[in-house]
């Protein structure tokens, strides 16, 4: 499985943000994506993700599943961690793999890996930031999608939840994984750099 662009131009509210980029990733490989505030690594993850249309240039998925579209193979973790607040942890997860299909880890051990199984019945609403974060970080684990599209990731999360994210990025990778990041801190992985926009 091969992701890659070329030439990829990026427009918002009229103004380009980025134009002429190419980058690629292959199955086990991690992407960091690098830059100053604004320079549209936010912009490019959705573009990969298919929630904005690229002005120019291409975006392709080679060896993937065939029958499933790029978006369909990814999954989005942007910076809002997309839970509804009156729902339990555990309906948020349910919630989640009913919508992207499938189910990869049973919710009870996602919730486990990501240390929130103490709060399962708690509603999200009474989560911490970084519990939300590890709720979200969950949903990749219950809907097994190859492609990993990661928006600041670790925001929130305290250092034994950036080691813990750590560890299931490298046991992303390790089972074919692909994961791209946009970052400001060091992912703990192994990762390549995609700069965009100038020195970070
Ligand atoms: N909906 C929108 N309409 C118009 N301009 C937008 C919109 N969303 C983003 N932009 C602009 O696009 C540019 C890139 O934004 P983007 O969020 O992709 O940057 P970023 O590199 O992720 O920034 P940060 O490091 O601050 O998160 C910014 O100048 C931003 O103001």
């Amino acid at each position: 499985m091969r992701l890659s662009g070329r030439g990829v131009r990026c427009v918002r509210g009229g103004r380009e943000v980025f134009s002429g980029l190419d980058f690629e990733a292959s199955a086990g490989e991690a992407l960091a994506v690098i830059g100053p505030n604004g320079s549209g690594k936010t912009s490019l993850l959705r573009l990969i993700a298919g929630l904005l249309a690229a002005a120019g240039g291409s975006i392709g998925l080679e060896g993937g599943e065939g029958e499933l579209t790029l978006p369909e193979q990814a999954h989005y973790l942007g910076h809002r961690d997309a839970l509804k607040p009156a729902l339990s942890v555990v309906e948020n997860l349910a919630f989640w793999r009913d919508f992207l299909g499938g189910e990869a880890f049973p919710i009870a051990e996602s919730l486990a890996a990501v240390g929130l199984d103490h709060a399962a019945q708690l509603p999200a609403a009474f989560l911490s930031a970084g519990q939300r974060r590890r709720l979200s970080i969950a949903r990749l684990l219950t809907a097994r999608r190859p492609i990993w599209l990661l928006d600041e990731p670790t925001n929130a999360l305290d250092t034994a939840g950036q080691a813990m994210f750590a560890a299931l990025m490298a046991d992303h990778l390790a089972g074919g994984g692909l994961i791209i990041a946009a970052t400001h801190t060091p992912l703990g992985i192994a990762a390549r750099e995609l700069r965009i926009g100038g020195a970070s």
